[in-house]
């Protein structure tokens, strides 16, 4: 007699996963190894018309998933994995993610929109729960994804050429040792496409910092961070600075903490970040969430900003 689905064994601490594949054929030394996992009844499975069974139906909700960024493992006790097929941002459908759960007894779960994802990772996984499941589950899945460009992507990250100007006159003058160089230098290697062109170290200047930031756009920078010099005395110029060569301030001052003086800016296509004292002394800030984004090539709007709130609590 042959197994209706796959069967798991779990031991606490050292195995979970598939004892007995689908379709198996139970032979007389299996018996024993069946009630250790407490089977003392073998089921026979024969669907009705529209019926599904769940290894079919998670491949045919992979199936309407299929895009280029992605791959697909075999189903296993029910369930298919998604994985990134390479380096970038997931993106994820977080309204029609919302839709997909609602139908019930099938689920869609994904990892949280808009994270960095390295190739191989793991985005989602996906399964009917019931082992069988009605055809119109199915339909119904299928009509959400079709109102939805892709439920789950991964974008590329795009090259950039990013120079850093920092602020500061301790750090101009040698009072004290420049750490935002070498912390942002360990979060770009993270990040294969960013090509770092460089830091320039001013003093609190309005006039000094504009001109650094200039001079990486004359050099071609597609991204130009300012750091320090951001938040409330009098002597803090870089909002200033960078609202000056900017064209468009998307914000200064962001929902997010640690960061909440950051400031998003653009001069035609080249953005232009100031980044608070933070960055440099916590290991998960507003530069974090953002830097992502924008290696993505995502055009970031006040909306997408304000959206930070929920969850910029780091
Ligand atoms: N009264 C208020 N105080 C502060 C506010 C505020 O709104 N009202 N905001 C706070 C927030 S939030 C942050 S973050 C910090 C830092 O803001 P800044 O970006 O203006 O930082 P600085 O004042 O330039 O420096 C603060 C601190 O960090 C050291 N620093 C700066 N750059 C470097 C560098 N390249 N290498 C090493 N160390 C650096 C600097 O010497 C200062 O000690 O402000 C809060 N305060
Ligand atoms: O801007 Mo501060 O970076 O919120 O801690």
């Amino acid at each position: 007699m042959a197994l209706a689905h796959d069967l798991t064994q779990i031991v606490p601490g050292q195995f979970k996963g598939r004892l007995f594949t689908k379709g198996h054929i139970i032979q007389e030394e299996d018996i024993a190894v069946l009630l250790s996992i407490g089977k003392e009844h073998v089921y026979v499975l024969s669907l009705e018309p529209g019926e599904v069974h769940e290894d079919d139906a998670a491949r045919r909700m992979a199936h309407a998933l299929v895009h280029e960024s992605l791959t697909f493992t075999e189903p296993h006790e029910g369930k298919i994995t998604v994985k990134a097929a390479h380096d970038g941002l997931l993106v994820i459908d977080v309204q029609a993610l919302q839709k997909i759960n609602e139908i019930g007894e099938l689920v869609v779960v994904t990892k949280r929109t808009h994270i960095p994802v390295k190739a191989g990772a793991t985005l989602a996984g996906l399964r009917a729960i019931p082992l069988v499941i009605h055809e119109e589950k199915l339909a119904e899945y299928d009509r959400v994804l079709a109102s939805t460009q892709s439920l789950i992507r991964v974008v590329p990250f795009k090259p950039m050429k990013v120079g850093v100007v920092t602020t500061g006159s301790e750090v101009f003058k040698g009072r004290i040792t420049d750490r935002f160089g070498p912390v942002l230098r360990e979060k770009f290697d993270a990040y294969t496409s960013v090509q770092f062109m460089g830091q320039q170290i001013v003093d609190d200047q309005t006039a000094s910092i504009i001109d650094a930031i200039q001079s990486f756009m004359a050099k071609g920078a597609d991204l130009i961070l300012v750091t320090g010099g951001m938040s409330v005395d009098p002597d803090d110029r870089s909002p200033g600075a960078i609202a000056q060569v900017a064209t468009n301030v998307v914000s200064y001052g962001m929902p997010i903490l640690p960061g909440s003086m950051s400031m998003l800016a653009y001069c035609g296509d080249v953005i232009l970040l100031g980044l608070p004292g933070a960055v440099i002394y916590d290991a998960v800030t507003a530069f974090d969430l953002l830097l992502p984004l924008i290696l993505a090539g995502q055009r970031l709007t006040r909306a997408d900003i304000a959206a930070f709130g929920h969850g910029g609590l780091l």
